[in-house]
């Protein structure tokens, strides 16, 4: 503490120049995101960038309150910290795909401006509300980033970035407010304005390697997606599929059914009716196979209209009542979705441990053959699935 009643001070530093190196590290780390990611990089980090610009913005122009209109300059400054807070609380929304109410983004900024020239030139009152504002918003974002984020490195990063940015913020409102003979205002080198700054920086540089990260993160989720799904039905792909049902055959003690599935007279369907027609069949086969089986069984597209699944724990009774449901739900979907039924064929086998999935693959299609021959819409099982 500076002794009686006198504020205390942190001589070897000044607010100004702290705040010019923030302003120059926002527009820095703006410039290297620009570089490496571009300006219309998607989802959260263009919003990141957009709460770099107006930090950088906010500070210049609280710099240059000093300077000239005071009123104005200071007006759109808190204006442009408080737009900035919003931005992480965008970012961090989109970031982990959750909704943010669009007002709860526009309103802080724009009331803090009309409340702030009410207010001024009362600097107590102006520092008090400019600050409780924006911790409150940062307090936000940390939450969202920090409520639930279990071992996700980024939102740890970000989170706790930001949430010690709120509560220097937060003290500095609540000081400034109630006890301004011991922290009488922004540009004062105070230790709580120092640290504040400093850590801001830090909070900055963090961020935006937290974001980085995150960016990261989707875009390698984004590409095992793709490595491992069937684009138009969202099922597994074939290579997928094969890899999941051989390592689960590996590992069963207690064998599972195998069934392959194939629609029936859908090159007729594609003739007639077009392709169009022909993929919305197949997705909705995807959607009726999702939601008729269980979350522990496989189902993969195997390749054009035919289908894999393997069932794990499927007695011969279970194994009847689904192949029914199969049947009669796809021919259901397609009727009221498509004004006509569409049916399949199918081969099942049981696949005792120790069987190899390829001789099981075999073995299905084999009892698929038989069950198209037969005259289709119709499941053939290999001795033990019944
Ligand atoms: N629309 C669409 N058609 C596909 C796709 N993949 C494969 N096909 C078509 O599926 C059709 C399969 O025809 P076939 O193998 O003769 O089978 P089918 O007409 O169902 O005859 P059966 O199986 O004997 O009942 C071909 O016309 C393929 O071009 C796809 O992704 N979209």
């Amino acid at each position: 503490m500076g002794g009686r009643g006198r504020p205390l001070c942190w001589p070897a530093m000044d607010v100004i120049t702290l705040l010019s190196a923030v302003l120059v590290n926002a527009l820095l780390m703006l410039l290297a995101l620009a570089v490496s990611v571009g300006i219309r990089a998607r989802g959260g980090l263009q919003a990141w960038q957009l709460m770099l610009l107006g930090q950088a913005l906010g500070f210049g122009l609280l710099i240059a309150a000093t300077q000239v209109w005071p009123l104005v300059m200071a007006t759109l400054g808190v204006m442009a910290l408080s737009g900035s807070a919003s931005a992480m609380v965008l970012t961090s929304a989109r970031f982990l795909s959750q909704p943010v109410p669009r007002r709860g983004l526009w309103l802080p900024p724009l009331l803090l401006g009309i409340v702030h020239v009410f207010l001024f030139p009362d600097l107590k009152q102006t520092t008090g509300v400019t600050n409780l504002t924006i911790s409150l918003q940062i307090g936000w974002a940390s939450w969202l980033l920090l409520n639930g984020a279990g071992r996700v490195r980024w939102r740890w990063l970000c989170g706790v970035a930001a949430l010690a940015n709120a509560v220097l913020t937060f003290a500095r409102g609540v000081l400034v407010l109630g006890w301004p003979e011991i922290y009488p205002r922004f540009l004062v080198p105070h230790p709580i304005n120092i640290s504040h700054l400093m850590l801001l920086n830090a909070s900055l540089v963090l961020g935006t390697m937290g974001f980085l990260l995150a960016h990261r993160d989707a875009a390698e989720q984004a590409l095992v997606r793709l490595a491992s799904l069937d684009t138009l039905t969202g099922l597994l792909n074939r290579r997928e599929w094969m890899q999941r049902a051989g390592r689960a055959l590996g590992t069963a003690s207690e064998g599972a059914v195998l069934l392959m599935l194939d629609l029936d007279h859908f090159k007729r369907i594609n003739d007639e009716r077009g392709h169009p027609v022909g993929d919305e069949v197949l997705k909705l086969a995807g959607e009726v196979l999702r939601g008729e089986l269980r979350a522990t069984d496989l189902i993969g597209r195997y390749g054009g209209e035919e289908f894999c699944l393997l069932l794990r724990h499927c007695d011969p009774e279970a194994f009847g009542r689904l192949d029914a449901r199969l049947h009669q739900a796809l021919r259901r979907r397609c009727e009221a979705s498509l004004g006509f039924a569409v049916d399949f064929s199918a081969g099942a086998v049981r696949v005792p441990p120790g069987e190899t999935l390829s001789s099981a693959i075999q073995r299905a299609d084999d009892q698929l053959y038989r069950a198209k021959h037969a005259g289709r819409a119709q499941t053939c099982c290999a001795p033990g699935v019944l």
